[in-house]
């Protein structure tokens, strides 16, 4: 037996999440299928399927059985194939206008139908019956088709089952009007149900839209205009004053700003000079520059934040998962229901047949569950899209979920709540010449990622100091770094680790003392058993930093900051921007510390989701600050695209925006239903109103769930 292989497929015309069940239980009965996510938001299934025992044709034939459109959506997760679907977006059969569409087409043929129906009843009063009649049996046929293929694939509760049902029972019972005003009420809503989802979806889409379709080659004196998809790693751009970049890419020559709002939400322009990356579709202000291009257009930043958008959008929520399985028992109770209203007053309390299985045919009606499904991916769908706007990478609607309700956040210090660039302010010299302390420190260094030791390097080159050669150098984290040198063994690292193997002399520790309480984190150089010199090193806090820490207080959570820095200089950082630290944590302590955090309630974490991934991991969101680079998107829960700390209010601040939509919108979907429920029992409903009922409430909730796309946190 061939291995199962995951299939993703485009599926056309979806708009309500029992929709996507129905689809996923046809699936589920097909021969070889493991697993099967359908997502009406992304428009998208991803089937694990033994492709000798159901082939792609058969799924793609089962799905348009059921009245939608199977489209091959590129295999597996592959990002290129994500990339180049969009390439090719653009006049796609998705983006027919509504009166092409099926739905539309269905909307139009049974108003036009309801029409006719109305005016031979005014010119034939007799018969009248007639000619609704036909109409609404025309236009429900589409409805009855979709409705027995859900019944043969395992769903033969639907809403197409229930609209069926009541059309046909109102026409048996002398009501055809009214069937023939539901069965076009039923097409108008679909189709305005449709037209809500794909405005979900275009919000991510807007920030491919943003891409400059040609660029401006550099070809030895040439310059020769060439579609932005056909440049490669290598090529050499022109990018004018005004133009947007075409593909990522660093500056070779020129000096200008950039405004990278498409990519991380901040519309303040950044300098770029030589050696800076720049990323497709940011606009160039006033300098010429030349760019080589170090990624193909489906590789782009922007391309890569989008197919993470989308994936995200195809999870599904807890929530969205509690309601669907809420909901395959929702619609057989509301059927079971009709009948009793049918059924039960005629025999127990002697009223009308006909009256009461009108009003059991209304409840049938207002029973769809439609708009409660689609509350939750409605909300989830376009706030991460419109997160993804403003530089807010969320991975997916748990996450969004968890940072809605995250009761604290823990920050680490180096590269979060500063910049991460820390210099050498000090070099003190012990036993030996400071430049030697210095040099040596270099040495041990080389090999080291720690922004400490780019900074001792930094310093040491702009001393013009000849560094000696290094060899074994071992990392201990936390710690600090060792290693043999022509010399002997040399330590760098923290004052404690030197105190504690008794190599600190009283004036040395004052020295520490001292530097440490101005902020500054010491590093001490050791040869063998003897102190040579003192390194001090300070960060700059990064310019919103206090100000974001004041926002999240305001929002009632917790803010701490988590550091392995000496105790002296995160008390004096943490004093400045106003927040609760602790200092001096090995690794694993801060993974305690989140651990205890968590008891209270879910905490997120922020870092650079470069040395502090496990930190990430242990929270229960972990969110990356650092702007576009693979790691930070790659390990966390979210990440901040821009480098502002306000970034984290804003997350917490969308998500709790989109807890409360989803709240308003099941209270919406649950409450017009109830009231809509009442009002037929006691016969005020008639049918036609009942339908209303159903779709009214998914327009209003996909409606209100839209609004998060234009979401301003601040
Ligand atoms: N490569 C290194 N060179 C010198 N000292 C080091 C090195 N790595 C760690 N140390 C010492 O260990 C201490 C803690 O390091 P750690 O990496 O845990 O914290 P950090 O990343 O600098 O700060 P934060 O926890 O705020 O991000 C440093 O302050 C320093 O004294
Ligand atoms: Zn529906």
């Amino acid at each position: 037996m061939a291995d199962p292989s995951a299939l993703k497929f485009r599926i056309e015309g979806m708009d309500c999440g029992s929709c996507a069940a129905k689809i996923e239980t046809a699936m589920r009965r097909l021969p070889g299928v493991s697993e099967v996510e359908v997502s009406v938001t992304a428009a998208s299934m991803a089937i694990a399927v033994d492709e000798d025992r159901t082939s792609r044709e058969t799924i793609r034939s089962k799905v348009n059985a059921l009245g939608f459109r199977a489209l091959d959506g590129g295999e597996g997760h592959g990002r290129d194939g994500h990339a180049h679907d969009h390439g090719h977006d653009h006049g796609g059969p998705d983006d027919r206008p509504w009166w092409r569409t099926p739905k539309g087409v269905n909307a139009i043929v049974s108003g036009a139908l309801l029409a006719l129906a109305w005016g031979v009843s005014l010119a034939e009063p007799h018969w009248a019956a007639w000619p609704y009649a036909a109409a609404a049996l025309v236009a429900l046929a589409p409805v009855v088709r979709r409705a027995a293929a859900g019944a043969l694939n395992g769903t033969p509760f639907s809403i197409e089952t229930l609209m069926a049902v009541a059309a046909l029972g109102a026409i048996a019972i002398g009501e055809a009007p009214e069937a023939a005003v539901v069965v076009f009420l039923f097409a108008v809503g679909e189709l305005l149900e449709g037209v809500a989802a794909s405005r979900a979806r275009a919000g991510v889409k807007a920030l491919v839209a943003l891409m400059p379709n040609s660029a401006r080659r550099i070809r030895g004196e040439a310059i020769e205009t060439v579609p932005a998809s056909d440049l490669v790693a290598g090529d050499l751009v022109l990018v004018r004053p005004g133009d947007r970049a075409p593909s990522d890419g660093v500056v070779q020559d020129g000096v200008s700003d950039m405004n990278e709002a498409p990519i991380t939400g901040e519309s303040r322009p950044v300098p770029k000079a030589p050696g800076a990356t720049v990323y497709a579709g940011s606009v160039n202000g006033d300098g010429e520059l030349r760019v080589a291009i170090t990624k193909a257009a489906s590789d782009n930043t922007i391309a890569r934040i989008v197919a993470m958008v989308e994936e995200a959008q195809a999870t599904k929520a807890p929530t969205a998962r509690f309601i669907e399985r809420f909901s395959r028992w929702y619609t057989p109770a509301a059927m079971v229901l009709a009948l009793l209203v049918i059924v039960l007053p005629p025999l127990l309390a002697d009223g009308d047949w006909r009256t009461w299985i009108y009003r059991g045919l209304a409840v049938l009606l207002v029973a769809c569950p439609c708009a409660l499904v689609i509350s939750t991916p409605a909300a989830i769908a376009s706030a991460l899209a419109g997160g993804a706007r403003r530089g807010l990478l969320i991975k997916g609607g748990a996450a969004l979920e968890t940072l809605g309700h995250v009761t604290a956040v823990a920050f680490d210090k180096t590269g979060t709540l500063t910049e991460g660039r820390p210099r050498v302010v000090d070099v003190v010299a012990i036993d030996g010449g400071e430049d030697e302390a210095l040099a040596k420190a270099a040495a041990v260094e080389r090999g080291s990622s720690h922004p400490l030791g780019a900074a001792i390097l930094d310093a040491a080159q702009a001393r013009g100091l000849a560094v000696p050669n290094a060899f074994g150098g071992s990392a201990a984290p936390g710690k600090g770094v060792t290693a043999r040198l022509m010399s002997g063994f040399v330590t760098v690292g923290s004052p404690r680790q030197a105190a504690e193997k008794g190599l600190l002399s009283a004036s040395a520790a004052e020295r520490v003392a001292t530097l440490e309480s101005e902020g500054k984190t010491v590093v001490a150089v050791s040869e063998g058993e003897r102190l040579i010199g003192l390194v001090a090193m300070q960060d700059t806090l990064r310019p919103d930093a206090a100000a974001a820490l004041a926002r999240l207080k305001a929002l009632g959570l917790r803010a701490i900051m988590l550091t392995g820095d000496n105790a002296r200089a995160a008390a004096a950082i943490a004093g400045e921007l106003g927040v609760e630290h602790r200092a001096e944590l090995l690794p694993d302590a801060k993974l305690a510390a989140i651990a205890e955090l968590g008891r209270d309630g879910p905490v997120a974490m922020v870092g650079d989701g470069v040395n502090d991934a496990p930190a990430l991991a242990a929270a229960s969101v972990g969110v990356a600050m650092g702007g576009g680079t693979d790691v930070a998107l790659e390990t966390a829960d979210a990440a901040l695209l821009s480098n502002r700390v306000s970034g984290v209010a804003d997350l917490v601040t969308l998500s709790r925006a989109t807890l409360s939509n989803i709240h308003v919108n099941v209270a919406l979907a649950l409450g017009l239903k109830a009231v809509f429920l009442a009002a037929t029992l006691v016969g005020w409903a008639p049918l036609w109103m009942a339908i209303l009922a159903d779709t009214g409430a998914t327009v209003l909730v996909t409606a209100n769930a839209l609004r998060l796309l234009r979401f301003d946190p601040a």
